[in-house]
């Protein structure tokens, strides 16, 4: 059902569409992630920071998946940046997900002064055949920009906030122009879907609810998309994006709801470094 692909700019397939595995209340992951991986997911997001690389690297070995099926990202915590401390988290992290390569390793956020290193480090996991691509996470055009100025990889991807209040329009261009596939973190505003007209009568009109909706909108603008579910009901209700096309008018009219608004800040103590 979501054997969608797009090529990465080293020719890499990254699957459309994963499992976002973030919890803010630490919920054990292991059970949601075996039953998406039943209903046809085989691309899973985590991080470090998330501490449920164990619980993923779990499911995914008892799910009995060809590796080479499986698509896995994980990103390099901010306390771990910098490019000594960024292959001893890799190495942590490839021991949790049970891993002997990864399919994408990520900076999950910009740290000034650090990231560069760990871009190194990324570039260097790489070279070696540990990570089948490389890229980075919340990166602003300015952050890209000094990145490029030194960069010998240019990053494969930017996972970025992303849904209809925030759509980023500059920095998807420039990501265009440099063949960064674009990824969209809380792609379903954390599940505040309701009360927006236009976006029901869209999916009234094609029989979907507004969270498919969003989803198919991800796809067709470009950005590979990862909603969390951790319920058997919305688990399938996200994939099942690949039987209905939204029209450019209605593509548009999505496009139009942009605010520029990002969601609300959680608690970011567990996030280390991050100021
Ligand atoms: N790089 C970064 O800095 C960041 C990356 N991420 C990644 O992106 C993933 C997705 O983002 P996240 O913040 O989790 O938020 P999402 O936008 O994916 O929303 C998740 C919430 O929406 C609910 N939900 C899921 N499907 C539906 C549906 N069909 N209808 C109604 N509600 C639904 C979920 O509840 P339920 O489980 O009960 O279905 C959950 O409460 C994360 O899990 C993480 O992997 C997220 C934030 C930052
Ligand atoms: O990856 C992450 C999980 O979600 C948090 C809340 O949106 C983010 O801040 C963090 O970067």
């Amino acid at each position: 059902m979501n054997r969608h692909y797009t090529q990465l700019r080293n020719g890499v397939q990254m699957p459309w569409i994963g499992l976002g595995v973030w919890t803010p209340e630490r919920d054990d992951a292991t059970e949601a992630i075996k039953q998406a991986l039943e209903m046809g997911y085989r691309s899973i997001d985590t991080a470090s920071a998330y501490e449920n690389e164990t619980q993923v690297g779990r499911a995914v070995a008892e799910s009995g998946i060809p590796r080479e099926d499986m698509f896995i990202t994980t990103k390099v915590a901010n306390g771990d940046q910098g490019y000594d401390s960024t292959l001893h988290a890799f190495e942590s992290s490839m021991e949790k997900l049970q891993l002997d390569y990864l399919d994408l390793y990520l900076i999950h956020w910009p740290v000034e002064g650090k990231s560069l290193d760990t871009w190194r480090a990324l570039e260097h996991l790489y070279r070696q055949k540990r990570v089948r691509a490389i890229g980075v996470s919340n990166f602003q055009i300015n952050d890209l920009e000094g990145l490029l100025s030194v960069a010998e990889v240019v990053p494969m991807v930017n996972q970025i906030e992303f849904h209809p209040n925030l759509t980023h329009m500059e920095l998807r261009v420039f990501c265009k122009q440099h063949q960064i596939q674009m990824e969209a973190w809380s792609p379903l505003m954390k599940g505040q879907l309701s009360g927006n007209e236009t976006l029901e009568s869209i999916a009234s009109k094609h029989g979907k609810t507004v969270a498919q909706v969003i989803l198919r909108w991800d796809i067709q603008s470009g950005f590979v998309t990862i909603p969390k579910s951790f319920n058997a009901t919305r688990l399938l209700e996200n994939i099942s994006i690949f039987d209905f096309t939204l029209t450019e008018e209605e593509m548009s009219s999505i496009d139009l709801l942009n605010k520029n608004e990002k969601l609300p800040k959680p608690d970011m103590s567990k996030f280390r470094s991050r100021s």
